[in-house]
C-alpha cells in the first residue's frame, strides 16, 4: 500500500506460522535419538532449534540438523491449527494481496521442493503462485509480515512493513516493546491487525495526498 493507496500486502511466514516446524523436530528428534536428552517444547528458548540442542551438548546440534534436512520433513508438517482456514479467508479479503513469505535451509536439497509441494498440498496451486522464497524478507515491500522470528534482519534496515510477531513455543517468553505487537494465534484477532493496518496505510495515503496537493499549489 505504502503512500500510494492500493491493496494491503500481506506476508504470511510458512515455519512456525503456517507450518508446524517445532511440534515435528521434536517428535523426530525423540523417534531417531530416544535416549538422548532433548529440549520439549515448553523449554525451547530462541529462534534456532540447532542453537539450543548445541548448548544442551555439542554433538546433539547436528543430531537436531539431521532430523529437518532429511528427505520428507518439510513435506510432512502438520499446519498450525487454523492457519490453512486463515490463508483461505485472508486471500479473499478485498483489496488484500496475500504472499507466502519463508526462508529455505542453506541445505536446501529437500527443504524448497518439499515446501512447494506442502503449499500445494495444504492451500492449492493458487498460493503456489504466491511463494517468496528468500533468504533475506527485508527487502520484500509489503505492509504486513507475520513472523515467528523475534528479531528480523537483512540488507534493508527498514523494511517496508510492520512485522506482527507470531507466537510460537521459542518466542513466548518474548516482552514486546510497545508499538510491535503479536499474533497469540489463528485463533486471535489476525482480521483486526489487518483492518487496522489498513486504515493506518489509507490514513498515511490521504495525508500524502494532501501535502502533494498544497505543493503544486503553492508553485
Ligand atoms: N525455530 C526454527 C524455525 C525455522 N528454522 C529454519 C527452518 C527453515 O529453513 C527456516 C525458516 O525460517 P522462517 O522463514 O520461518 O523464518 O529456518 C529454524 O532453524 N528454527
Ligand atoms: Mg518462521
Amino acid at each position: 500500500m505504502g503512500s500510494a493507496a492500493g491493496p494491503l500486502r500481506v506476508l504470511v511466514d510458512m515455519d512456525g506460522v503456517l507450518a508446524d516446524f517445532e511440534g515435528a523436530v521434536l517428535r523426530g528428534f525423540l523417534s531417531r535419538f530416544p535416549g538422548e536428552p532433548r529440549v520439549e517444547l515448553a523449554e525451547r528458548r530462541g529462534f534456532s532449534v540447532w542453537e539450543q540442542y548445541r548448548c544442551l551438548r555439542r554433538d546433539l546440534a547436528d543430531k537436531v540438523a539431521s532430523i529437518y534436512e532429511s528427505p520428507g520433513f518439510f513435506l510432512g508438517l502438520d499446519p498450525i491449527p487454523g492457519a490453512i482456514e486463515a490463508m483461505q479467508e485472508m486471500i479473499l479479503m478485498q483489496d488484500t494481496e496475500v504472499f507466502i513469505c519463508t526462508s529455505p535451509l542453506r541445505k536446501y536439497e529437500h527443504c524448497i521442493l518439499e515446501k512447494y509441494k506442502w503449499v500445494e498440498k495444504h492451500l492449492g496451486p493458487e498460493f503456489v503462485e504466491r511463494i517468496i522464497l528468500t533468504r533475506d524478507k527485508t527487502i520484500v515491500s509489503a505492509d504486513l509480515l507475520f513472523d515467528d522470528k523475534d528479531t528480523i534482519r537483512g540488507v534493508e534496515l527498514n523494511p517496508s512493513w510492520e512485522h506482527i510477531l507470531f507466537t510460537c513455543c521459542h518466542n513466548k517468553h518474548i516482552q514486546l516493546k510497545p508499538p510491535r505487537r503479536r499474533l497469540l494465534s489463528w485463533a486471535d484477532d489476525w482480521r483486526a491487525i489487518v483492518e487496522s493496518k489498513r486504515r493506518k496505510a489509507q490514513k498515511l495515503s490521504a495525508m500524502n495526498n494532501a501535502a502533494d496537493i498544497r505543493k503544486k499549489l503553492e508553485v
